[in-house]
């Protein structure tokens, strides 16, 4: 288990550029070990600071074709709903960047629009059960659940990730890969989510997280005073918390400033 590295940066857009740097020297990493990089995004502000990654030197040089996107949660609902975490990572992100299409996995677009949680989260497990078998995901060490190589992750300001929520019992599913919520204290109600073994299992997990709302709960996830889901986070080889000063504000003094 790796212990949780943070860096403070002044301004978003410095989080924004070395965010951008991270990801692409994993890119180029894991591109050259598989041949392939396997890459899991969250919805919320997190796909605003991927921007320098569509500039230069990011945009023509990271291999595009190589990444296979994941969603660590996504909501419920059509993929044109305004709600979609892949709608929203498609308009920000992935429509001006070369991934192939048939790299993209998104849930499954009708159980989605019909607000089947249940059957969206067993479907999505059997997507990612496929891309194991196909050597696309890693699994880790015996424990054969998946394992990716990059997740870019957020926490919501009472310290949820993905769709795990403080005092709801997806926290505690040990053996699904995929479970669902059908009563989300953030709207909307029902959306599904990676279990806290998968996403622990990932190789680099990033937690990006900025403003004054968060701040609390980032104290009580890195200092444990408090046990709110994101404090549970690790990694088989390195966390690393993303923060602005803002939502660092409640941290006392150990943490690297950039
Ligand atoms: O609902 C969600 O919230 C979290 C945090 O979002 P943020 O807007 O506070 O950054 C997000 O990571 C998750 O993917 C999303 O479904």
């Amino acid at each position: 288990m790796a212990p949780a590295k943070k860096i403070v940066f002044k301004t978003k857009h410095e989080l924004a550029v070395e965010l951008a740097k991270y990801t692409a020297n994993l890119s180029s990493k894991f591109c050259k070990e598989r041949g392939i990089f396997t890459v899991v995004l969250s919805g919320g502000d997190l796909i605003s600071w991927l921007w320098k990654l569509l500039e230069p030197p990011y945009a023509d040089s990271i291999e595009w074709s190589k990444w296979h996107i994941f969603w660590v949660d996504e909501r419920v609902c059509g993929w044109d709903d305004a709600d979609s975490n892949y709608k929203l990572a498609y308009d920000g992100f992935l429509s001006k960047v070369p991934v192939p299409a048939e790299n993209i996995y998104a849930i499954d677009k009708g159980l989605g629009a019909e607000g089947n949680a249940e059957l969206a989260a067993e479907r999505y497990e059997e997507c990612l059960k496929e891309k194991v078998n196909k050597n696309i995901i890693r699994t880790y060490k015996s424990s054969g659940f998946p394992q990716f190589d990059l997740q870019l992750l957020g926490m919501g300001p009472d310290g949820h990730m993905a769709s795990l929520f403080p005092g709801h019992d997806q926290i505690n599913e040990k053996v699904k890969w995929v479970t669902f919520i059908t009563d989300s204290p953030k709207p909307p109600p029902k959306r599904i989510t990676f279990t806290l073994p998968v996403i622990n299992c990932a190789s680099y997990n990033v937690m990006a997280v900025c403003d004054k709302e968060q701040a609390d709960s980032v104290a009580a996830a890195l200092t444990h005073t408090k046990d709110v889901p994101a404090g549970r986070l690790t990694a088989d080889v390195e966390v690393v918390w993303f923060l602005d000063q803002a939502a660092a504000s409640k941290l006392k003094g150990w943490c690297s400033i950039l």
